[in-house]
């Protein structure tokens, strides 16, 4: 489903996210342009409840509030069971904050599912976010 977020969420990185009920998808969502859902976010739109379905999501969910709420926060309000995530966000406000706020909230969270294949595709476009970039350098450098 990320390929699909290409090119329209740029600066942001093109994640997906499946929700799946008992082994079958039954939302499939993808970042949307820059303001609008995030891959979870647009997955749970899809839906009239999640409560106890099973996430797949190529990045780590974000723990922040930036132009959009907290992903995170959003897979826990919604009841989701099980999180199982590729690969960890580098933004400096996330860096593991979203695996730990929905442990903390009791949702089983599994880290580096299908990591090789998906950093293969996303790795490129986590180096191109211009805030990102200047957030890091900020960081190293402070
Ligand atoms: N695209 C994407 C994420 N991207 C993360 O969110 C940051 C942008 O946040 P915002 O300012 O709210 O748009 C971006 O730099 C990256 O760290 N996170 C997610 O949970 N799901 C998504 O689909």
């Amino acid at each position: 489903a990320s390929r699909l977020a290409l090119p329209h969420c740029l600066p942001n990185p093109p994640v997906g996210c499946v929700l799946v009920d008992h082994d079958t998808i039954v939302a499939r969502g993808y970042t949307q342009p820059p303001g609008h859902f995030h891959a979870e976010a647009h997955a749970l739109s899809q839906l009239a409840t999640a409560h106890g379905l099973e996430a797949f999501v190529t990045l780590e969910p974000c723990s922040f509030h930036g132009r959009t709420p907290s992903c995170a926060q959003a897979l826990i309000d919604n009841g989701i069971r099980r999180v199982n995530v590729a690969m960890i966000d580098p933004h400096p406000l996330n860096q593991g904050r979203g695996i730990d706020m929905m442990r903390r909230a009791g949702i089983d969270v599994r880290v580096g599912v299908e990591q090789a294949m998906v950093a293969r595709f996303i790795s490129q476009h986590l180096d191109i976010d211009p805030r990102y970039q200047s957030l890091k350098c900020c960081q190293e450098f402070s």
